[in-house]
């Protein structure tokens, strides 16, 4: 039997060999600005772009989903743009018409089921990372195989739920009024204190039954805890005090290129997956 060390070491590779992959297939010179999501898998992503040295990232800039994604960037000599900045540069405003300026966004994920919805926010970092990925012409989702499943909530078992730190108790009970299982307010660190989210807000992880595909639609009976992305993600955010949901479902980075109307959810259009054995498997 493996030893402990010796698997989260496989692990890692499977992660870094996803985003090798990924940054091969997907990075090129001519991109101005580059998103950069959060957590342990995307570093590689940065590792792997920063390899690539200033003569192909110097003119460009990244645009960071939080506070840990900034000084990754940072650390790594890259330059970062804040989403309002960004807009500030791009002159975004109503009549604009690239409503995504940002060239691609890579970043990781707690679950991808086989249609590409993900959960997010393992990290409380879902609401930036999703503004991120709408103001994206392409999300891709960089993983180890662990994270790949045919339907949401199979092995991670919440919805992680981003709310005002004074609506928290109010949101808990509508989530279990939804079906949720024991929804739970994040503590943190040695002594448990709330975590505290980079918008200065809490997180509730509200567990359900496993997920139906968006394609299953026919089979929705929230009565029976039977929900699909979609459809779970529209009724959370209709709860007073909820800030944004960690399911990323429903339209991906082109379809939505054609909409300028407010759109539910941004999902990759690719994902690759590092396996034990040294192979990335991908989906999209
Ligand atoms: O809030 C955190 C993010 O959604 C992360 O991208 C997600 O939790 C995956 O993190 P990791 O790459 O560390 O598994």
């Amino acid at each position: 039997m493996a030893s402990a060390a010796a698997s989260t070491n496989l692990i890692e590779s499977a992660k870094r060999a996803a985003c090798r992959q990924a940054v091969a297939n997907h990075f090129s010179p001519n991109f101005t600005y580059v998103g950069i999501g959060s957590g342990s898998t995307v570093a590689y992503v940065v590792e792997a772009i920063a390899e690539l040295g200033p003569s192909v990232t110097g003119k460009m800039k990244f645009v960071p989903t939080g506070s840990g994604s900034t000084a990754l960037i940072r650390n790594a000599g890259l330059s970062v743009l804040q989403v309002p900045d960004l807009l500030l540069e791009v002159g975004f405003h109503p009549e604009s018409t690239d409503h995504q300026p940002i060239d691609i966004y890579f970043d990781g994920a707690d679950e991808v089921d086989a249609e590409l919805n993900c959960i997010k926010g393992g990290g409380a970092c879902h609401f930036q990372e999703k503004l991120v990925s709408r103001l994206s012409k392409s999300f891709i989702c960089v993983a180890d195989s662990r994270k790949k499943v045919d339907r949401l909530l199979t092995n991670w078992t919440y919805v992680p739920v981003e709310v005002s730190p004074m609506g928290g108790e109010y949101v808990r009970r509508e989530l279990l009024r939804l079906g949720s299982t024991d929804p739970k307010i994040r503590v943190s660190g040695p002594t448990f204190i709330r975590t505290i989210t980079d918008n200065h807000n809490h997180i509730i992880d509200a567990p359900f039954p496993t997920l139906l595909l968006n394609s299953e639609a026919d089979k929705l009976d929230p009565a029976k805890g039977l929900w699909t992305p979609d459809a779970l993600l529209a009724r959370i955010k209709k709860i007073f005090g909820v800030l944004e949901v960690g399911i990323f479902s429903g339209l991906n980075g082109p379809q939505v290129a054609q909409l300028s109307t407010d759109i539910e959810g941004v999902k990759p259009v690719k994902a690759y997956f590092g396996t034990p054995d040294g192979k990335v498997e991908t989906l999209g």
